[in-house]
């Protein structure tokens, strides 16, 4: 007897291991480690991984797989040891770690029904609810008159029964095709026989004579002037044949993509490929950080690091930010390496991003290029995985599980003995910190490609516009270096930094700010519907008149959106043509591109925007960024926020004169001193390296220490509270003494969806069982999880510590 040994789907910790299942007969030669099967669970049915096989159980009772979703795995044996580690890692259930490796299509989708159990009469409102049928879809239930009680009773005697029906969300694509049933000999004669009134028959056998593959039959209609009926006929006849082929979408349209060659190399990117190849060529597992400056070609390093790849017949797994994951980048790797590309980002379709996943598993394609959670790539042979941008926060996943892609990228680089390569203008503090250290390769790239100098920087102090007289939100040196562009027909990106920003309401009369009675957070005004929104629950409210706390009717509206930026724009400058690009504007699938592409054919003049134009951007005619804020990161309760603001203008500054012409950047600001504005203005990394590490060490934050956030949440006060508080008391017991726990306090938010929240920090410097200790803590509060609906929230390495 075989037993499959299956982690099924239900989100307890106490269920949290594989459960053993006979692989009844019928399946025996279907059923391997790593495919998706439905099991019986209690009294439902439900979806689960096979981890392992064995020939023998401890268990009592064990029942039968009901049925196998695969045909072949869709975890490989690393990633079934991968999700293992992941889970531990970050605290989550491993069930949840292995679905977060798999494509949306392939995670469980259940129906929920009634079935009746008996043949017997039931009470009237359920024989009226069945009307004859056997099972009921859910929400019919739902909709009845019949209570939740009367269904638990009807349970519990056994009339009716829950059951959990797997639906499986697998979209094929698939076309029909045409081909020649005969050889060409038999289908010239054929032709001879033919009617001669039949033209478009005779077209069609002509056709086949002289190209014998299969062709597909919309397309052969197309070239044709023919009709799917006249090909029935000629099948009919027994000439050709359709059939249905599966294909995959392809969202990219790369069939009119330009090959690009490699280009030679300049010294310092020499430097750098020599290194990375000879990990390559060792397969050896070295992490390298890439340090160059916007626009010295790490991209070209990256590519001909692959291309020596894909020639040793390896695989290799190119992750960017997801903003960044522009058709231009995305042009840049197929270009090169043409149909040897598959590429997985959020705009995608489920269906398309399924075949772009089935492309890595069926061995299609040796390259992947996607977002964070393409790390999990199935591929088997990987023989580079590359990060760039690499200090984006992007790569760390705000969901369970809570994984950072670096981590994970190191670990399969373990496995499969290869180099990863993290890249960056503007490192994170603890990259490059490892870097110094010596426990990363540190290749530099200091110049551009260009060999121009990086853009000139104008920091602008707001604080003397406002007092030379000038109002508006554009510097006088801003505006003129507007106007001169618009004169010269060159092209200026502007930067409405939003994030810490919002369009709140105030009363400038008593400083009253509307907030959200739910959440305890600033309201958003939505210029649109004129209501105010929270934007961490579903309340809105219409702006008040008056001010509810003083009864002035001077309320006013704060923050500037993008929208307003664009409005006084084009009063200042009415000739000039903008493009704005923000969340409003590129909700619409294709829009960003669209945006893009309009702004890369210089069909205008300036192009405005949110951190989502920071990135990746390589225009031949910009030469002017402008930066209307570049305090509004900076004053985030964030121990990051000066590195972010670093980041953010040295990016947006590395967007100007990439190609024949100079650029020039300014930035405006109410707090000119600060050394991340100073520092990003000379683009002195190390510089700012240096400052930053000095505040860290004092203020003891990472990358001197870890952080874990812990918050707990609860719509009980009290309970959340009390929780909170033995949380810290049973952890303070298990860590050692240098370990701090700090906390609880209210979150930064004290109040999501009517839940009060309470959170702890855990700093430490060496605690090796910490997640352990987190986990065991964590299952102390099942029974108040489920009496009271606690909700704990393990966040290792925290990026926000709201
Ligand atoms: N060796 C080379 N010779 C000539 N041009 C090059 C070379 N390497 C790269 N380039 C070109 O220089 C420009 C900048 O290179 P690339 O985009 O790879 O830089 P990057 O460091 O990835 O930039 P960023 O971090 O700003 O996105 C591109 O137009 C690229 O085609
Ligand atoms: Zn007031
Ligand atoms: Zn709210």
């Amino acid at each position: 007897m075989k037993i499959a040994k299956v982690i099924v789907d239900v989100p307890s910790n106490s269920l949290n291991k594989a459960f053993d299942y006979v692989i009844p007969g019928r399946f025996s030669r279907m059923v391997e480690k790593g495919m998706r099967v439905v099991v019986p669970f209690g009294p439902r049915k439900i979806m689960g991984f096979v981890v392992e096989i064995t020939d023998e159980s401890e268990a009592e009772n064990v029942k039968e797989i009901i049925d196998v979703l695969d045909v072949a795995p869709v975890l490989t044996e690393e990633l079934l040891e991968l999700g293992n580690w992941l889970a531990d890692r970050t605290v989550s259930l491993t069930v949840t770690a292995l679905q977060a490796m798999l494509p949306q299509v392939l995670k469980s989708k259940y129906k929920k029904e009634i079935v009746r159990r008996t043949e017997e009469m039931l009470p009237e409102p359920w024989e009226f609810l069945f009307q004859g049928r056997d099972v009921i879809p859910f929400e019919e239930f739902a909709n009845s008159p019949i209570s939740y009680h009367q269904l638990q009773k009807a349970v519990h005697q056994g009339d009716v029964e829950i059951s959990y029906v797997v639906k499986s969300r697998i979209t094929k694509k698939f076309v029909t095709m045409v081909r020649p049933k005969r050889d060409s000999i038999y289908l010239e004669e054929a032709l001879l026989d033919l009617p001669k009134n039949a033209k478009k028959q005779r077209k069609i056998i002509d056709y086949f004579l002289a190209h014998p593959n299969p062709v597909e039959q919309n397309l052969l209609c197309r070239k044709l002037d023919t009709t799917a009926s006249t090909i029935k006929n000629l099948a009919e006849k027994g000439l050709i044949e359709t059939f249905r082929k599966e294909v995959f979408r392809n969202p990219f349209h790369d069939e009119d993509i330009e090959r690009t060659s490699p280009l030679p190399l300049t010294d310092e990117q020499k430097n750098a490929f020599a290194s990375i190849t000879a990990s390559i060529e060792n397969g050896k597992h070295d992490v390298f950080l890439l340090h160059g400056v916007t626009g010295s070609g790490k991209t070209e390093v990256y590519l001909q690091a692959i291309q020596k790849v894909i020639e040793k017949g390896k695989e290799a797994i190119v992750l960017v930010p997801e903003i960044s994951l522009t058709p231009q980048m995305v042009r840049r790797f197929k270009s090169r390496f043409g149909k040897n590309v598959a590429v997985m980002h959020s705009a995608l379709s489920a269906g398309e991003k399924y075949d772009e996943w089935r492309k890595i598993q069926q061995k299609k394609v040796q390259v992947v290029v996607g977002a964070r959670s393409a790390i999990f790539a199935p591929f088997e042979n990987i023989g580079i995985i590359i990060i760039d941008e690499e200090h984006e926060t992007s790569y760390k996943q705000e969901d369970q599980p809570r994984y950072h892609a670096r981590d994970v990228a190191i670990r399969r680089g373990k496995y499969h003995q290869c180099p990863v390569v993290l890249g960056s203008a503007t490192p994170s503090l603890e990259s490059y910190a490892r870097a110094i250290k010596g426990i990363y390769h540190l290749c530099e790239l200091t110049k551009r490609t260009n060999n121009q100098p990086m853009p000139q920087v104008d920091i602008v102090d707001m604080r003397k516009e406002l007092h030379a007289g000038n109002r508006t939100m554009f510097s006088r040196n801003l505006m003129e270096k507007l106007e001169d562009r618009l004169l010269k027909g060159e092209q200026s990106v502007l930067l409405l930094n939003r994030r810490g920003y919002s369009t709140f309401v105030m009363c400038r009369e008593c400083g009253h700010v509307n907030k959200c009675p739910h959440c305890d957070i600033a309201l958003t005004y939505h210029k649109k519907s004129g209501r105010l929104k929270c934007h961490y629950c579903t309340f809105e409210e219409f702006v008040p008149s008056v001010c509810p706390s003083c009864q002035s009717s001077l309320i006013r509206f704060f923050g500037t959106g993008t929208e307003r930026v664009e409005e006084a724009l084009t009063k200042l400058i009415p000739e000039a043509r903008v493009l704005r690009m923000d969340v409003d504007t590129t909700r619409k699938k294709g829009a960003h591109e669209k945006i893009l592409k309009q702004f890369g054919e210089g069909k205008a003049d300036i192009l405005l925007g949110t951190q989502m134009i920071a990135k990746g951007l390589d225009f031949e005619n910009v030469t002017l960024v402008g930066v209307l804020t570049a305090d509004s990161m900076l004053h985030l309760p964030d121990f990051r926020s000066s590195e972010k603001t670093f980041q953010l203008l040295t990016q947006v500054s590395g967007r100007a004169g990439r190609h024949e012409r100079p650029g020039e950047v300014v930035v405006q600001t109410y707090t000119p001193e600060h050394y991340a504005v100073q520092l990003a203005s000379e683009y002195d990394f190390a510089a700012f390296f240096q400052q930053e590490m000095k505040m860290r060490k004092s203020f003891q934050y990472p990358p001197y220490v870890y952080l874990a956030l812990i918050t707990i949440s609860c719509e009980n006060r009290a309970m959340a509270i009390q929780s909170a508080q033995r949380f810290a008391q049973l952890l303070l017991k298990m860590v050692n003494e240098k370990t701090v726990i700090l906390g609880p306090t209210p979150s930064p938010i004290p109040k999501i969806n009517d839940k009060y929240r309470y959170q702890c920090i855990v700093k430490y410097k060496y605690e090796p069982k910490l997640a352990h200790f987190l986990r065991k803590a964590a299952n102390q509060f099942e029974e108040i999880r489920r009496k009271y609906g606690l909700q704990i929230i393990i966040d290792m390495e925290p990026y926000h510590l709201m």
